[in-house]
């Protein structure tokens, strides 16, 4: 372990140095864990800048879903192994405990303890600031019923609206890499801070629940500001519903009094969706954008001059054709053409190295191809009129599915936000006996 540099101020672990908060939660970690303990994970100085803001985690909605987005994303879900309710609620009540310390750029655990035990946290984030750190969790299907059983006697009280996702047209989907019980999504602009949290959280599971599978993701927002881009060159977010309008939020985003223990929560479906980089990368730049149905270099509407120019999905060209093709992405996945639909979009690009593939359009290729992406990322407050309307429409005529793969997939009810002294999906085992 690093030594401290700033020996000054004895914080705890990372470089929460502004304002009161800072000082707060060092005291209270050093309470907790005395001196000796705190000095081992003591940060560098390092002035006040946007990494170390910190994402308060406690809250009527929980964080990472409105949150502006970070820089990089882990995902990763979980099988409960226990056959008990009690421990089910021992781990999410450890999970709560150590996501809201972790947010505020403490250890998982307070610290303090024997040199001849497990370190109560590992120390890969100790020196690094909050980095705006937020852990979402959602409970799967499984969690009510595994293969029939109601093992923790919750499925009276699965959500209607937590549906098994039917199988889509041209679904390739990986069982390694899909499903789950429970799930967990770090985001953060530290990627390392972001994994920390994810090996705590893991560490804290240990006995009652094993990791399943898990995607990295990263996106890189412009300098200057404005839309990141996707591995396909395309800005990618610039038709999202505004998180500042909370009556639309209400309404697409938020579960309503009909959720009952969901209430202001909402529902997030994931996709790996692999691209075939090599075929796209060498298509002509304007088939590219009558893909899309955006223009690449500004991203505004074809046919249109500025990226949030509406879409005008009635514009015919001289000919008498649609400027945005029947066929496009953008046409096909927006409100107009799914009865208004839609989902709060939060998706990260990963990189995988190299797979065998074999493409499943002209020219046919087979051979070792980057297994790069978009791992989708859709929030909304019913996925039935939410991802599976539009996904429905977009599975058999979007012309992007030339280039794409869905390869894994998951479904989660993300609860409402904790109460400080409560934990994560507390409401759902409200009432529950025996
Ligand atoms: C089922 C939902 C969607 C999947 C799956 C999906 C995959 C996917 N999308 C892109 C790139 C872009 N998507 C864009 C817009 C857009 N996409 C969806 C939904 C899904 N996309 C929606 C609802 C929208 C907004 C439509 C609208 O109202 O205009 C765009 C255009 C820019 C933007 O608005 O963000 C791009 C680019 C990829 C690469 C991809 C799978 C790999
Ligand atoms: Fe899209």
């Amino acid at each position: 372990m690093n030594k401290p540099v700033d020996t000054n101020s004895g914080l705890s672990r990372r470089g929460l140095l502004t304002a009161a908060g800072g000082l707060a939660i060092a005291a209270g970690a050093i309470g907790a864990g005395g001196m000796a303990a705190a000095d081992r994970f003591t940060r560098r100085d390092q002035p006040a800048s946007p990494a170390s803001m910190v994402e308060p985690f406690y809250g009527v909605h929980q964080s990472g879903i409105v949150t502006p987005q970070q820089t990089h994303s882990i995902f990763a879900t979980f099988d409960l192994d226990t056959s008990t309710r009690a421990d089910v609620i021992t781990l999410l009540k450890r999970w709560t405990d150590a996501a809201n310390r972790m947010s505020r750029g403490e250890t998982a655990q307070p610290l303090g303890q024997p040199k001849d035990a497990p370190a109560l946290d590992g120390g890969s984030a100790a020196g690094l600031a909050a980095a705006r750190l937020t852990i979402t969790f959602g409970f799967g299907p499984g969690l009510f019923t595994r293969d029939g059983v109601d093992r923790y006697g919750l499925a009276a009280r699965r959500p209607e609206a937590l549906v098994d996702l039917p199988k889509f047209n041209g679904d390739q989907l990986i069982a390694e890499k899909s499903d789950g019980d429970l799930s967990i999504q770090a985001c953060a602009d530290d990627p390392q801070v972001a994994f920390h949290a994810l090996r705590e959280l893991l560490n804290l599971a240990t006995g009652i629940a094993t990791i399943k599978w898990v995607q990295s993701g990263f996106t890189s927002p412009p300098p200057a500001g404005g839309t990141t881009r996707n591995l396909m060159g395309f800005k990618d977010g610039t038709n999202n519903p505004s998180t500042h309008d909370n009556d639309l939020m209400s309404k697409m985003l938020w579960v309503g009094d009909e959720g009952g223990w969901m209430k202001a929560g909402s529902y997030v479906v994931v996709r790996r969706i692999r691209i075939a980089l090599e075929h796209w990368d060498k298509t002509e730049l304007g088939f590219q954008e009558e893909v899309v149905g955006r223009d690449k270099a500004v991203g505004a509407p074809l046919g249109k001059t500025h990226e949030t120019d509406p879409l005008d999905l009635d514009a015919e060209d001289q000919d008498g054709n649609p400027v945005i093709p029947a066929t496009a992405h953008s046409r096909l996945s927006s409100a107009a053409e799914n009865d208004g639909s839609q989902i709060l979009r939060r998706a990260y690009s990963f990189n995988d190295g190299v797979g065998f593939y074999a493409e499943r359009w002209p020219p046919w290729r087979q051979g070792m191809m980057l297994d790069a992406g978009l791992f989708f990322v859709a929030y909304q407050r019913d996925p039935r009129t939410g991802f599976i309307r539009i996904n429905k429409k977009l599975a058999s005529l979007d012309i992007m599915n030339q280039y794409t793969t869905h390869v894994g997939s998951g479904i989660f009810a993300c609860p409402p936000g904790a109460a400080e002294g409560s934990f994560i999906g507390a409401a759902l085992f409200e009432g529950l006996t025996g």
